[in-house]
């Protein structure tokens, strides 16, 4: 099945679906890949090897510190106050409790300082900072939507996708708390309403843009996923 190109002819065939239902769809197979994937299902297991989950939070931590930045900029491109404060929430939560659990987590596995303050970046972590970085730059409220959204709603699917099951080792069980609390999931709601009020009154052009750039950073967080096993793997 092929989703339609523009949102118009997307609401013509489901006139009930709003503009992030789009997004997710048009962004298959990425979406499933991303939220289903093999790394999430050992981290609700328990299973996942520690030294795939060192590698992955490595580069994850670098993830993060552009992410923060890309915050910045929503909170700045924002319309107005109701829009910043819940972009201004969510950057005090990230730049605190998420800090120290990367911290923690690092002793844990034994992952020299040296290592998690400057690590060599994997291909698939350059690509995605590049793209937080241009969205941050772009100038756009709608194109900071659509990246941010990608990032945080497929994350709390596969944190909801893991229930109740919560493994022994704290940096498996904590990397799932934070992207399945309720608080979370509170965030990601609004930002997914947010970005739908906005992209449903966006021009033809803009909505493609977003629908890209939301297509784009799925592919990468699937490649990022992936990255953790192979860290040799070329795409
Ligand atoms: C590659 C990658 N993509 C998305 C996220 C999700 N994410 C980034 S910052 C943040 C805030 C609260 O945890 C969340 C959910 C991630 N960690 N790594």
């Amino acid at each position: 099945m092929t989703v339609p190109e523009s949102f118009q002819a997307f609401l013509n065939e489901n006139p009930d679906a709003a503009f992030h239902d789009w997004l997710r769809e048009s962004a298959e197979p990425f979406w499933t890949k991303a939220t289903a994937h093999r790394f999430t299902e050992e981290l609700a297991e328990g299973t996942l090897d520690p030294q795939v989950c060192a590698r992955y939070l490595v580069q994850d931590y670098a993830f993060v510190d552009s992410f923060v930045s890309l915050l910045g900029y929503a909170v700045a491109y924002a319309p107005a106050m109701p829009q910043k404060r819940p972009f201004a929430g969510f950057l005090a939560a990230v730049t605190s409790e998420e800090n120290d659990y990367f911290l923690r987590s690092f002793q844990a596995l034994g992952v020299p300082e040296t290592q998690w303050r400057d690590p060599e970046l994997a291909p698939v972590t350059a690509e995605l900072l590049s793209v937080l970085q241009d969205s941050g730059r772009s100038g756009s409220y709608p194109q900071v939507l659509a990246t941010l959204l990608a990032a945080e709603w497929s994350y709390l699917t596969w944190g909801l996708a893991c229930g109740d099951r919560r493994p022994q080792a704290f940096w498996m069980a904590e990397w799932i708390d934070l992207h399945a609390l309720p608080e979370f999931e509170e965030f990601v709601t609004w930002l997914r309403d947010e970005t739908s009020r906005v992209g449903a009154a966006a021009t033809p052009e803009v909505q493609q843009q977003m629908c890209r750039t939301f297509r784009h950073m799925m592919q990468l967080e699937e490649r990022f996923f992936d990255h953790a096993y192979d860290p040799e793997a070329r795409r």
